[in-house]
């Protein structure tokens, strides 16, 4: 399964192609449509997203509820178009005067991507740059998400600690209700309360906040990827998805960066057997995967989101076209985005997880996929 996606931050809309799913997946647009309400929910957001209301329209590949193999395209409207039709518009002779960006954000794509491309209006770079992309990659990965449900595998993403304030309260699954419905997908309400508060103090102060997000995924059949090769190893592609999602900056596999202080008789899972279970561990201090390869524990996968570039107090920049010192561009942004993010990690791992099931277990049709990790599944507890 591959995808691409297009579609500017003030364009008309987002779209996406996926190719390779399976025949007779049952999929709605409420299937993906509670996914992008999640990613748009979040406490710290700006006036964005009171603009928009996410849908997604289905425009091929999907007939009477079902995929038919065929290749699937998404659109997701951007509501916010009808104020940037004049400056979005690709017909010559309309250039942007009005809201031309000169002076490069410290921290966003602007200045890199200005002098790659040789724009010096640098909303050529911002329009592609903003995470406005995330809606139809979560998109993509709502579909994944379908599709790995009817695998027997859920995944869900939430807060662990940001702006300073870890939550007190460990995650546990019961506690997935709580999360979505809290404002920030804590797991504590104490916690949550501080973190609103700086988040409040942040924003008078023309200043912005990061954190720490987590996606977690249950029902995983072991051995998904390979240690064979090292493009196949699903820890890597892991990685690659989540450092894709912008503003994120580390990432790792269960509790990767303690273990890292520990000693190994401290950090590595040890193994046992049982006629009933098969094989099995009673800690997950590996996150899940093992030799690049799922183990068949909880999958554990943690990133780093620095705060939002753009600041209200703005940092000092340079001006691309006169060269002169500037204020950092700013109209509007977050002042944090980190429960959005949260769930985009869950999405996008998602996708990779529904690549990993497809390699390993082919098949054109959904029923195919089904019969086959079954059997898989039944093997495993005989091995
Ligand atoms: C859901 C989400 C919303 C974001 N909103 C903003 C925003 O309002 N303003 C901003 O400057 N950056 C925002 N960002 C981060 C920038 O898109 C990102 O920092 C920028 O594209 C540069 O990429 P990099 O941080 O990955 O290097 C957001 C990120 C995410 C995931
Ligand atoms: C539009 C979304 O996020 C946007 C990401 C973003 C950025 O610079 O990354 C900047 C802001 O956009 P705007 O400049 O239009 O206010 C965010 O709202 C979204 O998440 O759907």
């Amino acid at each position: 399964m591959r995808f691409l996606t297009a579609g500017e931050s003030h364009g008309p809309e987002l779209l996406a192609i996926i190719e390779g799913l399976p025949a007779g997946i049952p999929l709605t647009e409420e299937d993906i449509n509670p996914w992008l309400e999640r990613r748009q929910k979040g406490y710290g957001r700006g006036r964005r997203m009171v603009i928009e209301t996410d849908r997604v329209e289905f425009r091929a590949g999907v007939r009477a509820g079902r995929t038919t193999g065929a290749p699937v395209a998404l659109a997701i409207k951007n509501a916010d178009y009808r104020n940037w039709v004049e400056i979005m518009d690709p017909a010559p002779g309309n250039e942007p005067r009005k809201k031309a960006l000169t002076a490069a954000r410290p921290g966003h794509a602007d200045l890199s991507g200005g002098i790659k491309y040789g724009h010096k209006d640098l909303r050529d770079v911002l329009e592609r740059a903003s995470a406005r992309e995330t809606a139809m990659r979560v998109a993509v990965g709502a579909v994944a998400l379908k599709f790995l449900s009817l695998l027997g595998v859920e995944g869900t993403g939430y807060v662990p600690g940001m702006a300073g304030v870890w939550a007190q309260v460990p995650f546990s699954w019961d506690l997935v209700p709580r999360i979505e419905e809290s404002p920030l997908r804590m797991t504590d309400p104490e916690a949550e309360a501080e973190v609103i508060r700086r988040i409040d103090q942040a924003k008078a102060e023309g200043d912005t906040l990061g954190g720490v997000i987590e996606a977690r995924f249950r029902g995983l059949v072991p051995g998904l990827g390979s240690h064979v090769h090292w493009d196949r190893k699903l820890d890597g592609r892991l990685a690659q998805m989540a450092l894709s999602i912008p503003a994120v900056k580390g990432m790792e596999i269960g509790p990767a960066f303690e273990n890292a202080m520990k000693r190994g008789s401290e950090v590595h899972d040890p193994i046992y057997w049982s006629p009933e279970k098969g094989f099995y561990r009673t800690t997950n201090r590996a996150g899940g995967l093992e030799g690049g390869m799922t183990t068949g524990e909880e999958l554990v996968l943690r990133a780093a989101l620095k705060p939002i570039a753009t600041l209200m107090k703005p940092l000092p920049t340079v001006d691309v076209v006169t060269h002169q010192p500037a204020d950092a561009a700013r109209e509007r942004s977050d002042v944090t985005a980190v429960p959005a993010a949260s769930v985009i990690l869950c999405a996008l791992s998602a996708i990779v997880l529904a690549q990993a099931y497809l390699e390993k277990f082919g098949g054109d049709t959904m029923e195919e996929i089904q019969e086959r990790v079954e059997r898989y599944k039944a093997r495993v507890l005989t091995y």
